[in-house]
């Protein structure tokens, strides 16, 4: 589904992404580990095309996008949910997941589709995006991604600064697309328990490259985590 050879990018002419290389199977969840700052976020700019590569390449459902613009690869099936979300916040949650349709080209049917998944939104379609709780516009954001119809996510880090019990809910919904639809996933996190939850595989970054592997069993072993990533479980 996605393979990802010695990638390289950065920021004008601070390069951030050392040489990345990883593949990921149709229906799999990768999960990629790091501190703050490791490149976590630039890897997924990059992969979607927000930011160019320096160096590299990426093949995605066996088509070479690694200088195409974010629309195509969008209209390949690569979705992409950013960290802080970045709902439109003046936009009616249907509104936001209207928007998500229309920019894949898609027309209002998947919209009932993906409120089916996720009955959350039901009750709150008319509200306003940016006066949701942030549990619930992480669940919007995923929304808008899903009327894309993707067949891979990029996640950046969908836990941040939500309360428990979406966390697991969020958990669900993405398990419970990955047995129906076959979704494929690609996140990125410092969350160990979610990260464990979700992930098939455990990749680490640190400064830039992915450093190892991790089996997901063993994010509960505070002792390995330190070793890996220098974080720990608790
Ligand atoms: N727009 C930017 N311009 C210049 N440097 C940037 C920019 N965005 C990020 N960086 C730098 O790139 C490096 C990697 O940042 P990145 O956001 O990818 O890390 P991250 O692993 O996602 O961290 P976090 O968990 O804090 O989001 C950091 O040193 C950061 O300061």
């Amino acid at each position: 589904m996605l393979d990802v050879r010695a990638l390289a990018s950065g920021y004008q002419k601070i390069p951030i992404i050392l040489g990345v290389t990883f593949q990921v199977a149709d229906s799999e969840f990768v999960g990629i580990l790091g501190h703050n700052g490791m490149g976590k976020s630039t890897l997924l700019k990059t992969l979607v095309g927000q930011l160019p590569a320096t160096g590299g390449a990426v093949r995605f459902t066996g088509t070479d996008v690694t200088r195409a613009p974010s629309h195509k690869r969008a209209r390949l099936g690569l979705g992409y949910v950013p960290q802080g979300r970045q709902i439109f916040p003046g936009l009616s949650v249907l509104d936001n997941m209207r928007m998500g349709a229309a920019s894949a080209g898609l027309g209002d049917d998947v919209i009932d589709e993906v409120i089916e998944a996720l009955p959350r939104l039901k009750p709150i379609l008319g509200r306003a995006g940016g006066v949701l709780s942030g549990g619930e516009q992480q669940i919007l954001a995923l929304a808008r991604c899903l009327c894309g119809r993707p067949k891979l996510i990029l996640l950046d880090e969908p836990t941040e600064g939500i309360q428990p019990s979406i966390i697991d809910e969020i958990i669900d919904i993405l398990l419970a697309l990955k047995t129906r639809h076959r979704l494929t996933v690609v996140l990125v996190e410092q969350n160990l328990e979610f990260i464990r939850r979700l992930s098939d595989r455990v990749l680490i970054i640190q400064k830039g490259r992915i450093t190892g592997e991790i089996p997901p069993d063993h994010l509960h072993d505070d002792a390995l985590v330190a070793e890996f990533v220098g974080m720990s479980a608790h």
